[in-house]
């Protein structure tokens, strides 16, 4: 948790203009609509000024005072720099579509450090190849200037002129090309395919089949891979993370710990976040909800409802033994989820809920039917459903947790 004194860093304002550092094919973007991962950005242009046809389409991205970094030869320059100066380094990595949980995880990089970074990059390797990589929202303009507007609002004083000053405290976005994640030697363009991926991967061993790991058999071994080479890039103090992707949070703290990570500073230095919610209905905001029809998306709290019956659930059971709280729990979260699908199906929205689960804090070991001490250090209740608008509808897939007994 954060502390007031940590929090009291006097952050400095930057007039700078944008500089996109070795970005080319950035291009503005007013809706959700899907741009092939590749076409995102690429290679080598220096500055933002540069006169190809796609940076001048690029002027009309929102004026940032930040670097966007698309090289990790660039960032890294920067970062030395931020090294030299003694500054402390905040890092926030997304997949971009920003919204207030993004923007939370920022506020806490914020009030930690004297400079914050956020990468913009959807990782290939975590998305299965029936997933949504090609579909996935690519905001970068309104991006940027969700960050300009929240560093605007943090600024406290005018910034020097140091390379590695930061506007309000946020100090660079890394936003590197798919190439520059998965560099090929042979040339070969990057497969989600795991069998015929080549090169370095990284897994967490015990962890990452679990939960939504049984549900995305490859999808912690693509984060643990992307994060590990971000944290090696970012060499962050400290990551900022949500506890919406509970499951991710645990298994990068046990990475850090496993691979003596020097950057982040130890598994405390992951730091996890609640979940921010729609205020008027609890929904977990994730970028995913933009699929949601306006129709479907009155139901998508059905999980939320779930977990909620099934975390009063828990709270009534205190006194029982542990497999019976455990069974209560997971019925009276199934029987809401079962309710809550019936009532959408009236409505012609069909809710496929893929799993809900209890699992233990630390091992991530289903709770369900074992024989230990069901839950005695704690219970995450977390789920997954699918929510489609009509038998040809888009499928959304949403997820959400709540923790039981422990706090992260
Ligand atoms: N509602 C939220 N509250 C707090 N943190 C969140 C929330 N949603 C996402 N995050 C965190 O933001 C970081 C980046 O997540 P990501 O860019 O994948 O966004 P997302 O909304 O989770 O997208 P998706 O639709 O892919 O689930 C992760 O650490 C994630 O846990
Ligand atoms: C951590 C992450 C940025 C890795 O791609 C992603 O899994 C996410 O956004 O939660
Ligand atoms: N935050 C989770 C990213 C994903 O679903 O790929």
């Amino acid at each position: 948790m954060l502390s007031r004194s940590q929090a009291a860093f006097r952050l400095r304002l930057s007039a700078s203009r944008v500089s996109i550092v070795g970005a080319a094919r950035l291009r503005p973007r007013t809706s959700l609509a899907p741009v092939p991962a590749s076409q995102f950005h690429s290679s080598t242009r220096r500055h933002f000024t540069a006169p190809s046809a796609t940076l001048r389409q690029s002027q009309e991205l929102p004026k940032a005072p930040f670097p966007i970094f698309t090289t990790v030869n660039d960032f890294r320059t920067w970062r030395k720099k931020a090294e030299k100066e003694g500054k402390t380094v905040g890092f926030v990595p997304t997949m971009g579509a920003l919204h207030d949980g993004h923007l939370s995880l920022v506020k806490a990089s914020l009030a930690e450090n004297d400079l914050t970074v956020v990468s913009i990059f959807v990782n290939p390797a975590q998305f299965a190849p029936t997933e949504d990589l090609a579909a996935y929202p690519r905001t970068l303009p309104s991006d940027i200037e969700a960050l300009e507007k929240l560093a605007a609002g943090s600024a406290t004083s005018p910034s020097s002129s140091s390379s590695s000053s930061s506007h309000g405290g946020i100090a660079a976005i890394f936003a590197p090309t798919v190439t520059e994640m998965y560099p090929s030697p042979d040339g070969k363009a990057f497969t989600q395919h795991v069998a015929d991926q080549v090169g370095a991967f990284v897994e967490v061993h015990g962890l990452q089949h679990e939960m939504e790991g049984a549900s995305r058999p490859t999808f912690f071994r693509g984060v643990a891979t992307v994060c590990t080479k971000l944290f090696h890039i970012v060499a962050p103090h400290r990551a900022y993370f949500g506890q919406k992707d509970i499951q991710q949070a645990i298994l990068l703290r046990r990475l850090v710990l496993d691979l003596c990570f020097a950057h982040p500073e130890g598994p405390e230095a992951v730091r996890v976040l609640p979940t921010s919610r729609d205020p008027g209905d609890g929904l977990a905001l994730s970028s995913r909800n933009a699929y949601l029809t306006q129709k479907a998306r009155p139901y998508a709290t059905a999980l939320y409802k779930a977990l909620q019956a099934g975390q009063a659930a828990w709270e009534q059971h205190v006194q029982g033994q542990g497999q019976e709280r455990v069974a209560e729990t997971l019925r009276r979260a199934r029987e809401v989820a079962q309710q809550e699908a019936e009532r959408a199906a009236e409505d012609g929205i069909q809710i496929d809920v893929l799993y809900i689960s209890l699992n233990d804090p630390i091992s991530l070991g289903s709770l369900e039917g074992a024989t230990g001490d069901g839950g005695k250090r704690g219970a995450i209740l977390s789920g997954a459903a699918m929510i489609k608008d009509g038998p040809d509808g888009r499928a959304t897939r949403l997820i959400d947790n709540v923790l039981l007994g422990f706090a992260m």
